[in-house]
């Protein structure tokens, strides 16, 4: 007899069956209230749920139809159970004996559990099945806690889930971080194949959680990916969302129609990437909420178990770790330059004079000493001026130490202009005393530079009043050099160098004494 579905619907509606359509629950109803008594042409109700998830190709059906499903019993049980009902018609015989269950089957590949229920409607007693995707471990904590075979299939699904986790987070402790990345990659992947989810991602917030990023995302073949349209997201565009995984460490919509008026911005964000259902579980680190693991469902709805949150939470956690380490080696790497940088700046100012900003003592003695070496590889001539302002004591007296000051940093310049081709070095030997190693220059050259030093001084006009010489300040020095055929050692410049610069000292101060060799 031809049947029309909506007439059916309105009936059913009519007699308060309405809520049917709002279960996540699959659930098949035997409509023997609406169908004239006649027995054998009853008909029977599959909600949206039961729909999907028998993969049914209408909401009323006849027993026949029923029957034909094509069941399986889960072949990892078969040898080890003892299977309670024979594989026949599961869902008849479920309608007819309500309290039994029957929770090893498998239908398009896909673990099914059915359980015989009634319903009361209106004081009239309806015969019912209620088809869940079975979640072992649900069943075994809050059902049958002594039920073996639930047991045995509990053990089977958390070996197997066990056996991921401990190879991801195996994997991921021991990956170089250039391979975290791809390992992450390949982690939600399987949490993806796992949970038989379109799409699985990690988000990281930013540090005030005003900002998050997509970071990683795994979708399966044919679903969308969103990645880089969710950079950046500010928090205010998913105010709800962040509200709730704040408080919750969880967001949990199983069907996004549901989702209330306060979710409007989530909804249509959740609208436009098609997504059914979603579940968003938050990662932390020392309690911050620092990012989420999450799981879409795209072609179909699901109604998410207690064992899914589980899952990610593994998950996420093991990603977590991973992320943290790549984390605390960039950190540490970033400390380690910044060391690095730290110490040679410190180095640096070890080997400067605070005053002048020339090279102090030490910074002198070393390059001196490579310089000499080098002279002597190459067999090149080396020279050494040690220069001297005259009547300092005075100019300090005369004018204060903080102008004195001035005149050493003066004459530091005047310096460092001159001698400033590679190799050559000013430093401030002493009080108001300069040296200038000059490496690659024949001592009559050299001697031409340190006049000229002498004379710019000169030139400069700082005055002093109490100087002999035009009232200005000047500069002495001795000059000495070794040659590429005679080559001295470090004391033995400095000195001849101090020889020569007592010596322009004697002769009445500003000008230059030159000695070449040791007497
Ligand atoms: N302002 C200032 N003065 C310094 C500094 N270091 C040394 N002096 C002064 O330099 C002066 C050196 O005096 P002396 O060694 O007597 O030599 P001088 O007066 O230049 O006499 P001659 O070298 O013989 O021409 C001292 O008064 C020191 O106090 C410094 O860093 N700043």
């Amino acid at each position: 007899m031809p049947y029309d579905e909506s007439m059916y619907e309105h009936q059913l509606a009519s007699l308060g069956f309405g809520f049917l359509e709002q279960a996540h629950i699959g659930i098949i109803v035997q409509l023997s209230a609406v169908d004239d008594g006649q027995t054998n042409d009853i008909r029977y109700y599959a909600n949206k749920a039961a729909q999907a998830l028998l993969d049914l190709p209408s909401a009323i059906l006849d027993r026949v139809q029923l029957a034909s499903i094509p069941f399986t019993i889960d072949p990892g049980l078969v040898a080890s159970t003892d299977v309670k009902h024979p594989l026949h018609a599961p869902i008849p015989y479920a309608l007819s004996h309500p309290n039994q269950e029957q929770r090893n089957l498998v239908l398009h590949a896909r673990a099914i559990c059915l359980e015989g229920q009634t319903i009361q409607v209106n004081n009239q007693t309806y015969s019912s099945v209620l088809i869940f995707e079975r979640d072992h471990r649900l069943f075994v904590q809050q059902r049958h806690v002594t039920d073996l075979l639930t047991s045995e299939i509990s053990l089977k699904d958390m070996i197997a889930f066990d056996k991921l986790i401990s190879s991801l987070s195996t994997t991921l402790i021991n990956v170089d971080m250039q391979d975290a990345k791809h390992e992450i990659q390949g982690a939600l992947a399987a949490l993806g194949e796992f949970t038989q989810a379109d799409r699985t991602y990690i988000f990281q917030f930013s540090s005030d959680f005003s900002e998050m990023s997509n970071t990683y995302e795994w979708v399966r073949e044919g679903v969308t990916s969103h990645r880089d349209e969710l950079q950046n997201v500010p928090r205010e565009a998913l105010p709800w969302f962040s509200q709730v995984l704040e408080t919750e460490g969880l967001f949990v919509i199983h069907d996004v129609r549901t989702i209330p008026p306060e979710g409007q911005a989530e909804r249509s964000e959740f609208d436009k990437e098609n997504i059914c259902s979603v579940l968003c579980v938050g990662i932390y680190n020392h309690q911050k909420l620092v990012g989420m693991v999450g799981c879409d469902m795209v072609a179909r709805r699901r109604r998410w178990t207690e064992a899914d949150i589980r899952r990610l939470k593994l998950v996420g956690e093991v990603i977590t770790n991973a992320l943290q380490r790549e984390h605390y080696i960039h950190s540490l790497e970033e400390a380690q330059l910044e060391l690095t940088k730290a110490n040679e700046a410190l180095k640096r100012l070890a080997q400067i004079d605070g005053l002048t900003g020339l090279a102090n003592r030490r910074h002198f003695n070393d390059t001196l000493q490579k310089e000499l070496s080098r002279a002597v590889r190459h067999k090149t001539p080396l020279c050494l001026a040690l220069l001297d302002i005259d009547y300092f004591k005075a100019y300090n007296d005369s004018y204060g130490h903080l102008a004195g000051d001035a005149a050493l940093k003066r004459v530091a310049n005047i310096l460092s202009d001159q001698f400033r081709r590679s190799g050559e070095m000013v430093a401030r030997f002493g009080g108001e005393e300069f040296v200038v190693i000059i490496p690659g220059m024949p001592l009559a050259e050299a001697r031409q530079q340190v006049q000229h030093a002498l004379d710019t001084l000169y030139e400069t006009a700082v005055v002093h009043a109490e100087s002999p010489f035009n009232q200005r300040l000047t500069l002495s020095a001795g000059l000495t050099g070794c040659t590429e055929a005679q080559q001295l050692t470090a004391d033995a410049l400095i000195t001849q160098a101090d020889q020569a610069l007592y010596e322009a000292k004697a002769k009445g101060r500003n000008l230059l004494s030159v000695k070449k060799y040791i007497e």
